[in-house]
């Protein structure tokens, strides 16, 4: 298969199966949606004599967004530290297609299919936002180090084709115009997107995505809902930190809800919207954002 961009200038229109082509030539689509991708069974993590997640279960289906809130300090960010790799749970398992992600080092739970971003933004702020995304590619590239020294036909080739999907990546997630500036001097907005991008670029199966609005402005926000909504609809499975409640309850399809590390309701965002177990742990809470309604 050619991995060569599609050239528009020749007349034709370029449909979205080529770009989707391009951006993730290896991706599995998912094809089983609505089949659970990822298990969580009974993870439990303890930090001294804190339980930050106790016994939590549920799973996380092929094709969905799906919401991951509960108030501050709930263990939202612990359970995706635990299921990324970050922290090694005390107690249960995840799995992804039935293979268990516990214990794994980082770089093999990237290779199995789960990429994340993180509330606090990291990106190299020198390189171009480019570069950022390329790095993310590079994860696949299959030549050697030698070959890299010796700029052999397959690693040119390789970065060659990194360079057209980060480029269709970049498009992807709408800041392409901006694929030669250093990623500090992009703005928030742009960093949060290219963030998005460099995560997309290892082709996972599952795309977490730690409070992405965070700093938004409501504009900003309506543009990320529909830009989560076009990675869902390309065939990625998304779990959603969030808490901006009108954000989560526009575009997520289910929604699982943590208090004191405690799973406490899962369903649709309609269903958890008029659930009282939601509506109590939310009540005094201040913060708008964390408002149900
Ligand atoms: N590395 C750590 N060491 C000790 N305690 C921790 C650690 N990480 C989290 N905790 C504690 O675990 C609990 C859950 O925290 P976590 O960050 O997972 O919650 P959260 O739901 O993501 O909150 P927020 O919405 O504020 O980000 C909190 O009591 C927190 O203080």
């Amino acid at each position: 298969m050619s991995t060569a961009i599609p050239d528009p200038a020749d007349g034709r229109t370029v449909t979205e199966q080529e770009i989707a082509d391009i951006v993730a030539p290896d991706r599995e689509i998912a094809v089983s949606v609505g089949e659970p991708l990822v298990v969580l069974d009974e993870l439990t993590v303890t930090f001294g004599g804190l339980t930050a997640l106790d016994h939590v279960s549920f799973e996380i289906r092929r094709g969905e967004i799906l919401g991951l809130i509960g108030p501050n300090g709930a263990g939202k960010t612990t359970c995706f530290n635990a299921m990324t790799g970050v922290y090694k749970p005390s107690h249960g398992t995840v799995t992804m297609e039935g293979a268990s992600l516990v214990g794994k080092k980082k770089h093999a739970i990237t290779r199995a299919g789960v990429a994340r971003t993180f509330q606090n933004i990291r990106l190299f702020g020198d390189m171009t936002a480019l570069e950022n995304v390329v790095v993310g590619l590079d994860a696949r590239h299959r030549t050697s180090v030698p070959g890299a020294i010796f700029r052999t036909p397959r690693h040119v080739r390789e970065e060659r084709e990194s360079i057209e999907r980060g480029m269709a990546l970049l498009e992807f997630v709408g800041i392409a115009g901006e694929a030669t500036s250093p990623s500090r001097s992009l703005s928030y907005g742009s960093q949060r997107r290219l963030e998005i991008a460099r995560a997309l670029a290892t082709e996972p199966k599952l795309l977490c995505l730690d409070e992405p609005a965070a700093g938004f402005n409501p504009a900003e926000k309506e543009e990320l809902m529909t830009l989560i909504r076009q990675i869902r609809d390309d065939g990625y499975t998304v779990l959603l930190i969030e808490h901006d409640m009108k954000l989560v309850m526009g575009v997520t399809d289910r929604i699982v809800v943590l208090e004191f590390g405690r799973k406490i309701a899962e369903g649709a965002p309609k269903q958890i919207q008029e659930d009282p177990a939601v509506i109590a742990a939310y009540l005094g809470v201040e913060d708008d954002d964390d408002g149900v309604a």
